[in-house]
C-alpha cells in the first residue's frame, strides 16, 4: 500500500481548491491535515457549504499554518502574489511545494529555484496539470525546430487575473529552447492601435481573449509558405486538471529539485 501523504492547501473555496479538495478526498493515499484561506479562520472544510466533509482546519494567517500543520506537500491554487508568498514560506518550513497558480515572473522563478536549492527542499510548479495541455507544449517544441514562425491563441474564462497564461508563456520559452531567436512578422510592421499584436517572448506573439463560456483552451499556429499547422488543446472542465495535481503531489515527494513543468517528470 502506498505510504499516506500529508497535504495542506491554500485556495479551498476556488475554481480549481474545490476540485482538489475532491480529488483528495477520494484518494485514498492522501490525508488533508489542514487549509489557508483568507476567510473562516478556526473553522473546519466540512463547516464551508459546499465543500466535502472533510474535517481539516482552516488558517488565515500562513505563518502559522506551516507551522502548526506536519505536512507533506503544499499545494497553491491561490492568486500570484499570495501563492508566491506561500510558497517561499512552505520551502522555508521544508514542506514541498505543488504550485499550480499561475502568473510568477521570471524573477519570481528564479527566487524559488534559489530557495530550493538553499532548502534542499523538492518544489512542482506546473503551468498546466492537464496531460493534454503538457503533450501539446512537447509537441509544439518539435514543431517549432521545422516551422520557427509562430503565434500563441490563449482563451480563458473572464475571471482569469494574469495574461498571458502560465501555459503560453510556457510555450513559449520550450519553443525559444530549440529555435534561433527571431522577430516575426514584416521588419516594418508597426501598430495602428496598441497591442494589436500582442504580447512579445523572441520574437514570437501571445495573444490572451478572456470571454465567459472557456475554461482553458491554447492554439500554437505555425507557418510556412504554403502551409499552416495548428497545435489546440482544450480544457471543458477543471477535473482535468486532478490528474496532474495528483500525480505532481507523489512525484514531488521523490525529488529534492527545483520542477518547473510536468513535462520533466513525465518521460
Ligand atoms: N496549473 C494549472 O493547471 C492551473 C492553474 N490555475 C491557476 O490556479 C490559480 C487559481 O485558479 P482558480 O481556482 O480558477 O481561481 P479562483 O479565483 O477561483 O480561486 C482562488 C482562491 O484563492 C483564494 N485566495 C485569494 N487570496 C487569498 C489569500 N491571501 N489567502 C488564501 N486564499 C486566497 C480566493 O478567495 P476569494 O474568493 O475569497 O478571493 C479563492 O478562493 C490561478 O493562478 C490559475 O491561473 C488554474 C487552472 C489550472
Ligand atoms: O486560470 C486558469 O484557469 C488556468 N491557468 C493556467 C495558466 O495560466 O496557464 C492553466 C490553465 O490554462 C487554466
Amino acid at each position: 500500500m502506498a505510504e499516506t501523504i500529508n497535504v495542506m492547501l491554500a485556495g479551498p473555496r476556488g475554481k480549481m481548491g474545490t476540485e482538489a479538495l475532491k480529488m483528495i478526498e477520494t484518494t485514498d493515499h492522501f490525508n488533508l491535515v489542514g487549509c489557508i484561506d483568507r476567510k473562516y479562520n478556526g473553522k473546519t472544510i466540512k463547516d464551508l457549504e459546499g465543500l466535502p466533509s472533510l474535517d481539516a482546519l482552516i488558517y488565515t494567517d500562513p505563518e502559522e499554518a506551516f507551522e502548526r500543520l506536519n505536512a507533506d506537500v503544499f499545494i497553491d491554487l491561490t492568486n500570484p502574489e499570495t501563492g508566491f508568498k506561500h510558497t517561499k514560506i512552505a520551502l522555508h518550513n521544508h514542506i514541498r511545494p505543488v504550485i499550480g497558480t499561475s502568473g510568477f515572473s521570471e524573477e519570481q522563478l528564479d527566487e524559488l529555484k534559489q530557495l530550493s536549492q538553499t532548502q534542499q527542499t523538492g518544489i512542482v510548479i506546473a503551468p498546466n496539470f492537464a496531460i493534454g495541455a503538457v503533450l501539446m507544449m512537447r509537441f509544439s517544441q518539435m514543431a517549432a525546430k521545422h516551422f520557427p514562425n509562430v503565434e500563441i491563441i490563449e482563451k480563458h474564462h473572464d475571471e482569469k487575473l494574469d495574461a498571458p497564461s502560465g501555459t503560453a508563456v510556457k510555450t513559449a520559452q520550450l519553443i525559444k529552447e530549440v529555435r534561433e531567436s527571431k522577430k516575426q512578422g514584416h521588419p516594418d510592421e508597426h501598430e495602428t492601435l496598441d497591442g494589436a499584436r500582442g504580447a512579445t517572448v523572441d520574437g514570437m506573439h501571445i495573444h490572451s481573449v478572456r470571454l465567459p463560456g472557456f475554461i482553458a483552451q491554447q492554439e500554437v499556429i505555425f507557418g510556412q509558405s504554403g502551409q499552416t499547422l495548428t497545435i489546440q488543446h482544450n480544457s471543458t472542465d477543471r477535473q482535468s486538471f486532478m490528474s496532474g495535481v495528483k500525480f505532481a503531489v507523489e512525484e514531488v515527494m521523490k525529488t529534492d529539485q527545483f520542477v518547473y513543468g510536468l513535462e520533466n517528470l513525465m518521460e
